[in-house]
């Protein structure tokens, strides 16, 4: 299983690079390290699992953040509609987006920066994402608010992007030009 040991944090190089496309159909070793990557985000928001191995909580988590240079992700999470969204995805890409922008009132924050970053990470309000499945199923997803905003997030992991990369250092809370915060 996937422990906070096998996240690599801020500095590494491997967070600053753009990650390779995954050959398709998946190879057997990249379904298992995506489906452990799944379980992590599952673990970490189960009380017990997350207390007995000391795992940060996460809604998403990118390959490169376990030193793997692949586009690849997984999410799992429940926004603000009650809708779950439990994927592993292999290349995602966003093929659309909105001209709108949103952001969390309270930051962002990485499972692989071990400090607060404060400041508004100005994000598409509205995106459309395509990619293959665990199944290897073509995947689209519509989304809005903060599902568009976790998979902001993970993609840009994919790109070498962190969070505060969006900060403006000048003035961090500044509002992201024509942007309502999601919360
Ligand atoms: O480091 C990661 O990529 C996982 C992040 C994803 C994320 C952070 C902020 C906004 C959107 C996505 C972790 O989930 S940060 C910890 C966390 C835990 C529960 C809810 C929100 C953030
Ligand atoms: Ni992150």
């Amino acid at each position: 299983m996937i422990t906070m040991e096998d996240i690599v944090r801020e500095g590494h190089p491997a967070l600053r690079k753009v990650t390779d496309e995954v050959e398709l159909p998946p190879s057997e070793q990249d379904v298992k390290t995506l489906e452990a990557m799944l379980e992590y985000l599952k673990n970490s928001q189960d009380e017990q699992v997350c207390d007995r191995y000391g795992l940060r909580p996460g809604v998403g988590l990118a390959a490169p953040q376990i030193n793997v240079n692949k586009r690849m992700l997984a999410v799992h999470f429940i926004d603000l509609n009650d809708k779950l969204y439990s994927y592993g995805i292999f290349n995602p890409k966003i093929v659309s987006h909105s001209v709108e922008r949103t952001y969390l009132s309270t930051g962002e924050g990485c499972l692989s920066v071990d400090r607060e970053v404060p400041g508004y990470v100005g994000r598409y309000r509205r995106i459309t994402v395509k990619g293959t499945d665990l199944e290897g199923n073509d995947l689209k997803l519509r989304l809005k608010d903060y599902a568009s905003i976790v998979f902001q997030h993970e993609i840009d992991h994919l790109n070498g992007v962190m969070f505060y990369d969006h900060i403006d250092p000048d003035n961090p809370f500044k509002e992201p030009e024509g942007a309502k915060p999601v919360d």
